[in-house]
């Protein structure tokens, strides 16, 4: 892979519609004699969400891997506006590309807001004197960068856990917070690597609704998921590895109708099949709610008219009582 930071030909306005934000070209990449990654293209656009889906191994990570510099691909080529990556996370990160990790890499002993100010190291620009020296430059890029993590903490929906640890976040909150730190390096490009892993049906719906928001912000995604329905309501194309290899590339209704995929991915005809599972769940839970209500309402009414019957049986046995001892002598009478 070329590792030169170059421009070839003039850099392409990210904001207008379907202009190329990532431009990967042929990428390969080996461990040894194993090709985890075989020769793949994939181009994400400006206002885009591309989904990348395929089976256990497939090669997914490994490919958001070659495109964050983690891993210099063993051939091919990856742009990003037009520039080729340069082979280093950071500097990836600098250059716009910005992304999640499958495993949740937080700093779990530092403070929500904390976490997210670490993500935007790459946007800072004072330097180690500025720092040393804390003169007011610093404190104003300090007092600058914090508002910028709040603001983002409030989009994500986490501004009222700010000062909590990381560590202490339910899981679902723990990939918002990853989301958000992810966003405060400002980037062009989100790479979201299994974002509703572990998370509930609610989480996810939650979870479709903020990556449409980032989205409506400006930010083109790529995201791996293996939750189909969301990668179905979500992508405006989906691409499918299998084996390291790109099987098909297209909407979501080209993709699904794909034999091969059926065959390769999905095992069995896949109408119906995706999220079957986490809609009944809902479903599930929606009518126990409903059955509970309804248990509670009859036994409140239950409990009234108990209460009703019981105060007119006490009524009568009185009536009864007064009637009897109002005329003893009636019984003897008969
Ligand atoms: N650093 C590495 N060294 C050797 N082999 C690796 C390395 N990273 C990944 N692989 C292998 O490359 C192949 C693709 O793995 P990868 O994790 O990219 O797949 P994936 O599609 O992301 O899978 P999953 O959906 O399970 O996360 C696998 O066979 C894996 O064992």
């Amino acid at each position: 892979m070329t590792t030169d930071t170059t421009t070839k030909g003039t850099t392409p306005d990210a904001t207008t519609p379907g202009t190329p934000i990532l431009d990967a070209r042929g990428v390969t990449m080996r461990f040894g004699g194993l090709t985890a990654v075989r020769g793949v293209d994939l181009t994400v656009n400006s206002g885009e969400i591309v989904g990348l889906i395929g089976p256990n191994g497939a090669g997914k990570t490994t490919f958001f891997n070659c495109l964050t510099g983690l891993y210099v691909p063993t051939e091919g080529e990856v742009r990003y506006k037009g520039q080729v990556l340069p082979p280093k996370p950071f500097k990836v990160t600098a250059a716009g590309i910005a992304r999640t990790f499958q495993n949740i890499r937080l700093f779990a002993n530092m403070t929500v807001l904390e976490n997210v100010l670490v993500g935007r190291h790459t946007r800072t620009k004072e330097g180690l004197w500025s720092a040393l020296l804390r003169g007011p430059g610093f404190h104003r890029a300090e007092a600058a960068s914090r508002a910028r993590a709040m603001e983002l903490l409030e989009f994500v929906g986490l501004a009222h856990k700010a000062n909590h640890l990381s560590r202490n976040l339910p899981y679902g909150e723990q990939r918002k917070l990853e989301i958000a730190r992810a966003l405060a390096s400002e980037p062009g490009l989100l790479l979201l690597d299994e974002p509703t892993a572990g998370m509930n049906p609610q989480e996810t719906r939650a979870t479709e609704e903020l990556v449409f928001a980032i989205r409506d912000m400006g930010i083109a995604i790529l995201v791996i998921e293996h939750d189909m329905r969301f990668i179905m309501n979500l992508c405006d194309r989906v691409a499918v590895l299998v084996q390291g290899e790109k099987l098909i590339e297209g909407d979501s209704v080209t993709v699904q109708r794909d034999e091969r995929v059926i065959a390769a991915y999905l095992g069995e005809p896949f109408e119906g099949a995706p999220g079957a599972e986490e809609a009944a769940e809902v479903e599930s839970a929606e009518a126990h709610a409903k059955a509970e209500a309804q248990a509670e309402s009859a036994k409140a009414e239950a409990k009234t008219e108990a209460q009703a019957e019981s105060a007119e049986n006490t009524t009568d046995a009185a009536s009864d009582r007064s009637t009897t001892d109002a005329a003893p002598g009636k019984e003897n009478d008969r």
